[in-house]
């Protein structure tokens, strides 16, 4: 049996901007303009082979092990694009083997929970799209391809990139102007990290894309994020990058994680995405921040209650003694590259004893790649899931 096959990893983005809101559910086109952070893919990664051959009978997709559905509308949209560019690539020169017609095997493994508000569709969808066009031998450039997987999941075209990129809403009913641009690469800012505090709390209140539509049809509030505060704020956020000042990325973030979760409040009924534990650690961070007199620290949350908080690697001691002191006890520490032994023990008052018991893990990472070749193969001869 003849196999192609191509394979790709791709990172988790977190946005510091929120992209909440779609002025098309079918493509995928947001209401506003939004930024992200690539996080590293030493901890948070997707690996994905693709494979076709004329010998398969239908395209099918596992994920961690198990088959999954390939029929949904963002996968089929997805899939219909790559092809449509290889058809291209095939026309131009009648020697190739005509992949395009071939139905794909792709098997897929996040290396951390999936479905957990960790962003697994995001880095999911991005590596699908990577390792298709890989794959396909497709000429096209990241920002073509985030168009693509945008359509898989609105984040997922943030993916395609390494630092700091920005989702261009983009102003054209058929979302071409739509894309996924580097605002800086991660040579830029590489000491920019994160830490993950994964809440105890693995039942999403109301999924991104129904929330989202929600917040659409029934938030006052939200007509202001979206004309008058986003729109100034996104242009704010990328100076602050290019400038690498902390103080002034790390206050848009937080102002922006709270202008996102006002508006969830704001619908009708209304969106709950915090917890208790992040309403804590929002405190925690502020008066952190305040015990120091400067802003060193900035926490942003998701559509769930997991905590992201990013910092520069040059006050790790203070940011990561904060939170080794209230934490120590959950599991994650193991993987932190030096001595917890070295690390201020930074406490704030009036912090209850007993928050870590609302988190279940704590991941520290930090800024890093788009996606990357490999010739790690998930694939066997067989054309089915080497581990299967
Ligand atoms: N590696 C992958 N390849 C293809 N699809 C994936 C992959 N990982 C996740 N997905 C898709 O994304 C879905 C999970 O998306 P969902 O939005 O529920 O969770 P999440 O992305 O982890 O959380 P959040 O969007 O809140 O950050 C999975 O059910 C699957 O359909
Ligand atoms: C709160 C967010 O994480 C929402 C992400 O929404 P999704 O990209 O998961 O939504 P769909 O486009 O419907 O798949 C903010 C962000 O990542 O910008």
């Amino acid at each position: 049996m003849t196999i192609f096959s191509a394979s790709s990893t791709a990172p988790v983005n977190i946005a510091t901007l929120k992209y909440w809101g779609k002025r098309d559910k079918l493509l995928n086109l947001p209401t506003n303009s939004s930024i992200s952070v690539t996080l590293s893919q030493n901890d948070l990664r997707t690996l994905t082979t693709a494979s076709c051959s004329a010998d398969f009978d239908s395209d099918k997709l596992w994920l961690n092990g198990k088959l999954e559905s390939l029929e949904s509308v963002r996968s089929q949209a997805c899939l219909a694009d790559l092809r449509g560019l290889r058809e291209k690539v095939e026309a131009k020169d009648e020697s190739l083997p005509k992949l395009s017609q071939y139905k794909l095997h792709i098997v897929s493994e996040n290396n951390f929970p999936t479905a957990a508000g960790l962003a697994s569709s995001a880095a999911g969808f991005a590596a699908l799209v990577s390792a298709i066009a890989k794959l396909y031998k497709l000429p096209e450039d990241m920002s073509e391809l985030s168009k693509i997987a945008r359509k898989g999941s609105g984040s997922a075209c943030r993916s395609l990139f390494g630092g700091f990129v920005a989702w261009e809403m983009g102003d054209l009913e058929n979302g071409e102007d739509s894309k996924a641009v580097e605002v800086a690469p991660l040579s830029h800012w590489p000491t920019m990290k994160a830490a993950i505090l994964v809440v105890s709390d693995d039942k999403k209140d109301t999924p991104s894309t129904s929330g989202m539509q929600q917040t659409v049809a029934t938030s006052d509030l939200f007509q202001h994020r979206i004309t008058e505060v986003v729109p100034k704020r996104f242009e704010e956020m990328k100076k602050a990058i290019l400038a690498k000042d902390f103080e002034k990325f790390a206050e848009l973030t937080m102002k922006d994680s709270n202008s996102f979760h006002a508006v969830c409040l704001d619908s009708y009924p209304p969106i709950f995405y915090l917890n208790d534990t992040s309403k804590q650690v929002i405190k925690l961070i502020h008066r952190l921040n305040e015990q120091e007199g400067k802003t060193i620290a900035a926490y942003t949350f998701d559509a769930g209650p997991n905590a992201v908080i990013y910092y520069d690697e040059i006050n790790e001691k203070k940011v990561l003694g904060l939170i080794y002191n209230y934490f120590s006890q959950v599991a994650g520490w193991e993987k932190y590259s030096k001595d917890v032994s070295t690390l201020d023990k930074i406490e704030v008052q009036g912090t209850n004893p007993d928050i870590y018991k609302g988190v279940s893990k704590v991941i520290l990472t930090s800024i890093g790649n788009g996606p990357q070749e490999t010739t790690d193969s998930l694939i066997n001869d067989q054309g089915l899931p080497k581990s299967g």
